[in-house]
This record gives structure tokens, sequence and C-alpha cells, in this order.
């Protein structure tokens, strides 16, 4: 996997961030429930300072309930509030608002101290590329959209969406970029469709293998029962082999098509048609896989 971000795309991106920050009271922190960690940047503490933070499970309909749970504790545990949301549904955002205004209390206060009036809190989502940022403001805009240029601080071009009495978001999200140092990292990213598949073509192989692993350990059954098989091969391979030959996947000549079987593995996956699955787990290192073993070739 040879996914990067050119640096200078990276400068532009935490520049635009540092930007937006300037607005806003309290960042909405948007990851993935699926993979929380991997759909996280690494310097997420240090771009936005002392800035409250709230993290948003996103997709959690498609996550694992009971690690999702988990998570939640985990957040909690390091300072981070989490609440699990379903953006395209709008599960969950009611609780944004209240929570929000817990974090931003001791600010609201102290302003009040000095004889500010207090405002509306303001606030930004941040996160990845694909993570479910225009899906949420979405959800939360409905048809709320504020012009609100003549406020002190905001430029013109910035609209805030009034989500609430006493509640904005910033319409534009700030975008930044996940790790990838670690190939597990991008595997688990690639795995649920937050690196386009364009990018990936040659690694869709590498990808299916180390989810199939990873449902064979984690989720075992989930392949069988999707896919009505008995038994599944041991070997992920030879698992992948059995799904595309129950499909019907042949190509001239008997063989298997493969890169079809790996592409409704992957298509299956992702849609949520195996099942509420979370690729990994609070407190668990994730050494299941060995990040430096190689993917035996397939044929
Ligand atoms: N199942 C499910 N899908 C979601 C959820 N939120 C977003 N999606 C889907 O995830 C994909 C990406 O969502 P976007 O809202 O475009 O994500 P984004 O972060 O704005 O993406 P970029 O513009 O690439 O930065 C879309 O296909 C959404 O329908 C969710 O809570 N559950």
């Amino acid at each position: 996997m040879t996914i990067q971000w050119f640096p200078g795309h990276m400068a532009k991106a935490r520049r635009e961030v540092s930007e937006k920050l300037k607005l806003i009271d309290l960042v909405l922190e948007l990851v993935d429930a699926r993979l929380p960690l991997s759909s996280r940047n690494p310097m997420m503490g240090e771009i936005t300072q002392q800035k409250p933070r709230l993290v948003l499970l996103n997709k959690a309909d498609l996550a694992d309930p009971l690690i999702t749970r988990q998570w939640e504790e985990w957040f909690q545990a390091e300072g981070t509030p989490a609440i699990p949301v379903v953006a395209t549904q709008g599960d969950g955002l009611r609780r944004i608002e209240s929570e929000a205004k817990k974090l931003v209390k001791p600010k609201m206060e102290a302003m009040m101290k000095k004889g500010i009036r207090p405002r509306a809190v303001r606030a930004m989502i941040l996160g990845i590329p694909n993570v479910g940022k225009s899906s949420l403001i979405n959800r939360m805009a409905k048809k709320n959209i504020a012009k609100t240029g003549d406020k002190p601080g905001v430029t013109r071009t910035q609209q805030w969406i009034k989500v609430g009495k006493e509640f904005e978001l910033l319409d534009t999200p700030g975008i930044l970029w996940p790790k990838f140092d670690d190939p597990q990292v991008g595997l688990r990213l690639a795995a649920t469709g937050a690196i386009k598949d364009e990018i990936l073509d040659s690694d869709r192989e590498e990808i299916t293998y180390f989810l199939v692993r990873y449902l064979q350990s984690h989720y075992p059954g989930a392949l069988e029962e999707r896919y009505k098989l008995e038994e599944l091969p041991e070997d992920p391979w030879d698992a992948v082999l059995l799904i595309g030959k129950k499909r019907g996947m042949i190509r001239a000549g008997g063989h298997i098509d493969t890169m079809a079987a790996c592409e409704l593995i992957l298509r299956e996956f992702r849609s949520g048609m195996l099942g509420r699955i979370t690729l990994e787990q609070p407190g668990k290192e994730q050494t299941d896989q060995d990040p430096n073993r190689e993917v035996p070739p397939l044929d």
C-alpha cells in the first residue's frame, strides 16, 4: 500500500483548519465507528490545541454496537467524550448540542464574568475524507443555514448553520488526513472504502485478504452465513475462491474470477451486508495480523 498525502496538501489542509479554529469554541471530531483510531488524524490534539473536542463515532449503523460502547468509554477515559451517530439518518444528533454546551461551559462562564453577553456555541466538523462530514452538515442544516457575515470575526464567505437555539455549526468542514505510517491502518481504511478504490486497484486483493482474515478471527460465521457456506476454508484465499465459485464468478477456462469475488466481498462489507463489524477494538493491541507479513500470491 503506497497511499500518501503530499506534504503540500497536508500543510494547506492544516492552514485552513487553523483559520477555521479561530472562529469556533469547539471541534466536532468525526471518526468512523468501525475504526475510530485509524480514521483519526494522529496530530488532532496538536492541531486543535486547547479547543474542547467532542468525538462523533459516525457510521455507527455499520459498526459492532458492543464495541462502539467500549469505544465511548475509551474516549471518555482519554478525556474526550464520544457519541455514536448515524449522520445519514440523523441518529444521535440531538445529544451533540447538550454535550457541546457542557464542554464549553467554562469558557462561557469566563466570558460572562468579563461582562460579555452569552452567545450561541460555535462548532466545526473536522475529519478525514469520506468519514461523513457533508452528510452530517446536511443533516444538521435542514434549512437552517444562516448567513452571518456581519458577526465580528466571521469572514463573509463563512456561513453558520443554526442548530437549535444556542448552537451554530460552520457550514464547511475541516479536512485532515489519516496516518498511513502503519500498514494496518491503511488496510483498515481501505477496507471500509475511506480510500478511493481507483487509487487502490492493485491492492484490492491484499485488502480483501486482510478483511477475510479479520472476519475469520473476529466474526466467525459472518461469511458462512452471508454466502451460505457450510464451512469456510482456513486459508483466506481459499475462502475468497470458494465465495467466487459459489456466486458463479467463473471466467473462460473455468477459472474463478478472483477480482470479482474480492469486489463483491468488499462491497458487501462496506454496505453492512456482512453484519455490523468493527475493525479495531479498544485496549487490544491490533497484533492479530502481522503488518510485516507478505500476502502470499493468489495462484
Ligand atoms: N451507513 C452510513 N453511511 C454514511 C454515514 N455517514 C455518511 N455515510 C456515507 O459515507 C459516504 C461519505 O459521506 P460524505 O458525507 O460524503 O463524507 P465526507 O466526509 O463529506 O467526504 P469528503 O467530501 O470526501 O471529505 C457517503 O456515501 C455517505 O452516504 C452513516 O452514518 N452511515
